[in-house]
Order: C-alpha cells, then structure tokens, then sequence
C-alpha cells in the first residue's frame, strides 16, 4: 500500500499508563474518503484523534499523504490536517463571522486583518451548513448545536487536506444531523478531503458511500460502508458479549 494515500497507519500502539486501547492498529484510507468511526463509550476513538493530533504518544507510524506526522510539527498550519473536538469552548465574546472567518488563517499574511473575500467565503459556509442566519450573533449565546454548525463551517474554511470530526452531529436535531452527514459526503466528493468520523450516530450512515471502521472490534478494519455493514456493527456493539471482551485488558 502507498505511503502517499490520505491516510496510512501502521502497527498504532496506543493508551494510558493502565490501559492499552489501541493495540496494533493497521490502517489505509486508499484515496479520499469518509470514514465513520464507530464503537462503545470509551473504547478509544477520542484517543485515536489524540494520537493523531500530536497530543498522546504512540508506538507505530501514521502517514497523512506521505508525510510522517511524528515529524509534522504543525499539521493543522501547513493544511495537513484540522481537527474538531468533542467540546470545544469559547470563553470571550465574539461575532459568529469573525469565528468563522478564522478557518482562513492559513491564508492571512502577518499582521493584517481579514479582507472582504474572507469574509465572502466565511460567509458562504455559514449558508452551506444552513446558519448564515447566525452570521451576526454572540456564538457564546448561541446553543450547543448553532455553537456546533458553525465550527463546521469554520473547519470547511481551514481546507485541509484530512480532517478529524469527534461526533460532530452530537447536539444536532434530525434535520441538521442529516444534512451535516451530506456536507461531509461533499467534502468528500466534490472537494476530494479525507473525512474521518467518529460517531454513534448509526441509523444516519447506511445512505453514504465510504468505509466503517469499528474500534470495539478485537481487529478493526476498515470494511466498506452498505447497510448490511452498519447494521452488523450495530448488531455487534447492541451484543452484550461484544462489551465483555472489550473490558478484558
Ligand atoms: N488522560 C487519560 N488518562 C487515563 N485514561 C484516560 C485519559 N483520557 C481518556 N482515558 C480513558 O480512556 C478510555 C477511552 O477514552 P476515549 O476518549 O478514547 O473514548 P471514546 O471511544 O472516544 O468514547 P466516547 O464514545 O464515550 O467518547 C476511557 O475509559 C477514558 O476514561
């Protein structure tokens, strides 16, 4: 498999001082594509991204597009990677636009503020993810789900090349938690990112093209997104046997 692909990942060890979580993980993304991340509550999805991010130590190699990410210093400022976390908070006011616009930091020279065609596109991925309604707000007002569309739409701006979503629907009403699995699928399709998603949110996937990859699985592999594979992961995780061989250490 080419080290060049979105994503190659190779014998990934990785946990905490007590728990091992993630034990010899193979893993190739051949070439752009969504990935969604299923498994049990803790059973190391977060602790995958945090490997990934640079933020929790690891034994093995991960590739993004052939560079070794060990030796990324900074993934997210040369477009390699963006990540979006399961919490993120803001703790000072700010417009929903000027949040936004920041995803175009890569792309602003030192020292200068944002122009007017940042703010154009800032603008127009409000409207993508439906919340250009939202454009002028104090976003530490807004509620968890507003809070949660506009960081998507900050993310699309940042146009990195793998991005990481911790459970981004979480929050979400049906209708936008729909319509955010399709702007992925677009980023995927019409843009050629390579998404990976963590989610619970099983009975949204069947319609997607893509790959599952099921950490609770002893060996998970990536097998190719059809309703018949989501509903066998979901049979498996519903599996009482299947929580009981996780917790073996
Ligand atoms: N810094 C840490 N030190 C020790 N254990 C940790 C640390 N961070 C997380 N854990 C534990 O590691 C396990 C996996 O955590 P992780 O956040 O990866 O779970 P997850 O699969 O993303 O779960 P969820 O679906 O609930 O978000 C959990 O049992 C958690 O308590």
């Amino acid at each position: 498999m080419s080290h060049f692909s979105p994503l190659h990942i190779e014998n990934l060890v990785a946990g905490y001082e007590q728990r091992v979580l993630l034990r010899n993980l193979f893993l190739c993304v051949p070439t752009p594509a969504f990935v969604a991340i299923v498994g049990h509550n803790g059973c190391g999805k977060s602790t995958l991204f945090r490997a990934l991010t640079g933020r929790l130590p690891y034994q093995g190699s991960v590739h993004v597009f052939g560079h070794d990410l060990r030796t990324e210093r900074q993934p997210a400022a040369s477009g390699l990677l963006a990540h979006l976390p399961q919490r993120n908070t803001v703790s000072f006011s700010i417009e929903v636009r000027e949040l936004v616009v920041m995803g175009r930091f890569r792309h602003q020279r030192f020292l200068s503020a944002y122009g007017p065609d940042d703010y154009t596109q800032a603008d127009e991925a409000l409207a993508r993810v439906g919340a250009a309604y939202l454009a002028y707000r104090d976003f530490t007002l807004l509620s968890g789900g507003e809070q949660q569309l506009v960081w998507l739409a900050q993310l699309a701006l940042q146009d990195a090349q793998l991005y990481l979503l911790d459970e981004p629907t979480q929050q979400l009403d049906v209708y936008y938690r729909r319509r955010v699995f399709d702007l992925l699928q677009s980023w995927v399709l019409e843009a050629g990112k390579t998404v990976l998603c963590i989610t619970h949110d099983l009975d949204n996937l069947p319609p997607l093209r893509g790959y599952l990859l099921n950490l609770s699985l002893p060996k998970p592999e990536l097998e190719v997104l059809t309703p018949e594979s989501v509903w066998g992961a979901k049979a498996y995780l519903e599996s009482e046997g299947s929580l009981r061989a996780e917790l073996i250490p």
